[in-house]
């Protein structure tokens, strides 16, 4: 890691509850470009909602988060538009088409709007999407949407990129690209923050894993790193090891019983 260099994300003391629940405890995390975080934890843990914060969709945290070297909640916007999102449940305007909807969104981000869809068409044809770029979005499959929502996180060229399981509904093909792409945008010093549940493609596409449990960091490091303080080898077992989990077995058993239970009135 090269600390030599600012952090791009630095989160100190972040605390966040939802009404009664305390969601986030003391969260502290600096991160530095060209790093491909690996943002992982049990469901419900609270990656989304470290994501919002630092997209500036959540308040009411205490703590200071810092993009950039400046405090997010100094009331300056102007660091989102050197960030891109990709939310895992994303609402894109079906009534319009690629090329509208894209233009949209680079304007959005500040670019020309004749730019943005010239570099937009270019992107769609890169991901085989060339004949879908004048059709409507309602008519795009899953994973067609999906590359929507990619090139629209990334289009105005930002310098981190917040990815909720990004590769959601993508074919083994477009998987290669799209995981390249990340790691070709982390050599240019671009920084990745990727939450997923898909342990065995954030083992291999981070440099950084940080797995968060009951609202704290309990282990963050390389793989490597973290393999070397476990007795698992994969990163699934390390999480599982971590969260405390090892009862999948008995549930799994419960389950099918349960589920087999009226059987017996046949
Ligand atoms: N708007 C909200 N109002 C109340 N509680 C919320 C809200 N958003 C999230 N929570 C709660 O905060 C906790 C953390 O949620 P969050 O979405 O951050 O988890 P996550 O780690 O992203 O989970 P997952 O892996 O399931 O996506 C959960 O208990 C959730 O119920």
């Amino acid at each position: 890691m090269n600390h030599a260099q600012e952090p791009v994300i630095s989160i100190e003391g972040l605390w966040m509850n939802y009404s009664d629940r305390m969601v986030l405890r003391g969260i502290d995390l600096a991160v530095y470009p060209g790093q491909i975080i690996g943002y992982i934890g049990p469901n419900g843990a609270g990656k989304s909602t470290t994501v919002k914060i630092m997209l500036g969709l959540v308040e009411g945290y205490t703590g200071t988060v810092r993009i950039f070297g400046r405090d997010i909640s100094d009331g300056d916007a102007a660091y989102k538009r050197r960030i891109g999102y990709v939310p895992e449940v994303a609402e894109l305007y079906d009534s319009l088409t690629a090329k509208e909807y894209l233009g949209f969104i680079g304007e959005l981000y500040g670019m020309k709007r004749t730019d943005a869809e010239e570099k937009a068409e270019r992107l769609m044809g890169l991901l085989n999407l060339e004949h879908a770029f004048n059709m409507r979005i309602a008519s795009y499959s899953k994973g067609m949407r999906q590359k929507v929502l990619l090139i629209s996180s990334m289009l105005h060229d930002p310098d981190i990129l917040f990815l909720d399981e990004p590769l959601s509904g993508l074919d083994a093909n477009s998987v290669m690209i799209v995981k390249e792409i990340f790691a070709s945008l982390a050599a240019r010093g671009k920084t990745i923050f990727y939450s997923s549940h898909i342990m065995d493609v954030v083992e291999k596409i981070s440099s950084r894993i940080i797995l968060i449990n009951g609202g704290d960091i309990v282990a963050d490091g390389s793989f490597a790193e973290l393999k070397e303080k476990s007795r698992e080898g994969s990163l699934e077992g390390i999480f599982n090891e971590l969260t405390g989990f090892d009862r999948f077995r008995d549930i799994a058993g419960e389950f099918v019983a349960v589920i087999g239970e009226g059987d017996s009135n046949d």
